[in-house]
């Protein structure tokens, strides 16, 4: 029997590589790659995360998906649909909000911002932005600017406008890096309960293995660049909500750790 299609948002990296540098491969000479013959499946549905060190090019990574950034090799595939721009299934949510938010609309007119380009009618667009205003805790600050809010509350602006406009495929790159502890607790336990209900595929690049631990059904780590691979992946088999006090989550925190300690050892003293 024949390899049946991939579902419309898996995702299909086969030897992927990207280089910033002006020398193109076969010229002569050495090409700097950031990442290296890369090859991953991530399946629709599944909440992937992308752990590495500082600098290693997960973020490059995530924008080559996004459709942000070109290939320089390999083939980079959702479903059997060939990356080379970005697309309405897939949204990015970035870690700084301020560069993404209009700063002349309201919160209600943020996140409602891709519905009105959708051309859908202001009692739909009201029903959508009001679930998603509400499911990131906005409710009551639908009409402040941006400028009148702290940087997590502008994150769930970020993070609802995604929502609004359902797209199949996340793609989020340190989302809740900049917020404080609290507030990075409660969107993580927002995000795993939106992707439990909507079936969603996320993939989440983060440096916090507690993070991934507690989203991630699989977590990737990426070896310190340049020529930055998957070194390993783990399975996460822990049901959600997940326990961050909980042994078995301690256990995988061990191993994961120390896998990452050496690939730092590794990188910075090869
Ligand atoms: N436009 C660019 N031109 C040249 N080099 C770049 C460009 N963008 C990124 N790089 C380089 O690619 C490498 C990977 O960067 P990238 O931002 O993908 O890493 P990262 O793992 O996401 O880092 P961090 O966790 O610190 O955000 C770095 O060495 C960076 O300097």
């Amino acid at each position: 029997m024949q390899n049946p299609s991939p579902s419309p948002n898996t995702i299909t990296i086969e030897r992927l590589n990207k280089s910033y540098s002006e020398l193109k491969p076969g010229a002569g000479g050495s090409v700097h790659y950031i990442i290296k013959d890369i090859d991953l499946v991530v399946k629709g549905g599944e909440f992937f995360v992308l752990l590495g060190p500082s600098g290693c090019g997960k973020s490059t990574l995530l924008n080559m998906i996004a459709g942000f950034v070109s290939k320089t090799g390999g083939s980079l595939r959702v479903g059997s649909d060939e990356i080379d721009k970005p697309g309405k299934e897939r949204a990015v949510v970035f870690q700084q909000a301020d560069s993404s938010l209009f700063p002349w609309l309201t919160v209600r007119q943020n996140v409602e911002f891709g519905l009105k380009m959708k051309k859908l009618p202001k009692n739909e667009r009201k029903e959508i932005s009001d679930r998603y205003i509400r499911l990131v805790g906005l409710f009551g600050h639908e009409n402040k600017f941006p400028r009148e809010l702290s940087g997590g509350m502008k994150q769930r602006v970020q993070l609802a406008r995604v929502l609004a406009n359902d797209p199949a495929i996340l793609l989020m790159d340190e989302p809740f890096g900049a917020l404080d502890a609290m507030t990075r607790r409660i969107m993580q336990k927002e995000l795993s309960q939106i992707w439990r209900e909507t079936g969603k595929t996320v993939i989440f690049v983060t440096h916090d293995i507690q993070e991934a631990l507690l989203l991630g059904q699989r977590i990737a780590v990426m070896s310190t660049g340049p020529n930055a691979r998957i070194s390993s992946i783990y399975q996460v088999p822990l049901a959600y909500p997940r326990d961050p006090a909980s042994t078995e989550l301690n256990e995988l925190h061990r191993r994961i750790q120390s896998h990452f300690d050496a690939e730092l050892e590794g990188g910075l003293y090869p």
